[in-house]
């Protein structure tokens, strides 16, 4: 899919900050510093519309950004980092649930994690939480460009097993660097936005 037209239009902390607009939205999860932001970037061809960094926690609202006028990537804050406080983790919890438990436009989840290890206990809880608000997730396997390629395929046989993905549920070798894998994201991007 060719972006012409990208824009951050919010990073909202509460619902009622959201946009009103009657379009269709996919939102990123998975851990701290894992790649979210590098996904939303390689996908729309732009190096640093959504904010990235080396150093976990650079995200810390839900940044709704809006594309060719036709959909939102929501970029959402990760998880499982150490060094945050109690109080901010109750921040992160309260407003994961806000979006998450009962948002109508929210199609599709795209859930991140590295290929280079097994999903983390915060990955299996993320992705627990998501199949309880019967929501479509798709996993990118990231920092494919990592990994040597006869690793890939046992890698992924990892993630299906250790998250217990279901079947309606996809599956997608990815690299930020490359950008192998981007076409398939998009074909599943799609097929829940209605392009
Ligand atoms: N080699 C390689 N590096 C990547 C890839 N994706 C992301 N990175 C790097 O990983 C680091 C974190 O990337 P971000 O996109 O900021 O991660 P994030 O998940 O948005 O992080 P938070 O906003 O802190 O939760 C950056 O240094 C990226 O350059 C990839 O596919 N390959
Ligand atoms: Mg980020």
């Amino acid at each position: 899919m060719k972006i012409n037209q990208a824009e951050l239009v919010i990073s909202a902390v509460s619902q009622k900050q959201y946009p009103n607009e009657p379009l269709p939205e996919i939102a990123l999860a998975g851990r701290s510093n894992v790649g979210k932001s590098s996904f939303i970037n390689q996908l729309i061809q732009r190096k640093a519309l959504a904010r990235t960094s080396s150093k976990p926690g650079k995200t810390q609202t839900l940044n709704f950004y809006k594309l060719n006028e036709a959909f939102f990537f929501v970029d959402v804050p990760g998880y499982g980092y150490a060094k945050v406080s109690k109080t901010e983790r109750e921040k992160w919890g309260k407003m994961m649930e806000e979006y998450f438990s009962n948002r109508q436009k929210l199609k599709m989840v795209v859930m991140i994690v590295d290929i280079r290890h097994d999903p983390s206990e915060d990955d299996r809880m993320m992705y627990d939480f998501l199949k309880h608000y019967r929501l479509p997730v798709t996993v990118i396997a990231t920092k494919l460009d990592k990994i040597k390629r006869g690793q890939r395929a046992k890698q992924l046989k990892r993630i299906i097993e250790v998250l217990e993905l279901e079947d309606e549920d996809t599956l997608i070798p990815f690299s930020a660097e490359t950008g192998e894998g981007k076409d398939d994201a998009w074909r599943t991007i799609r097929s829940y936005i209605g392009k």
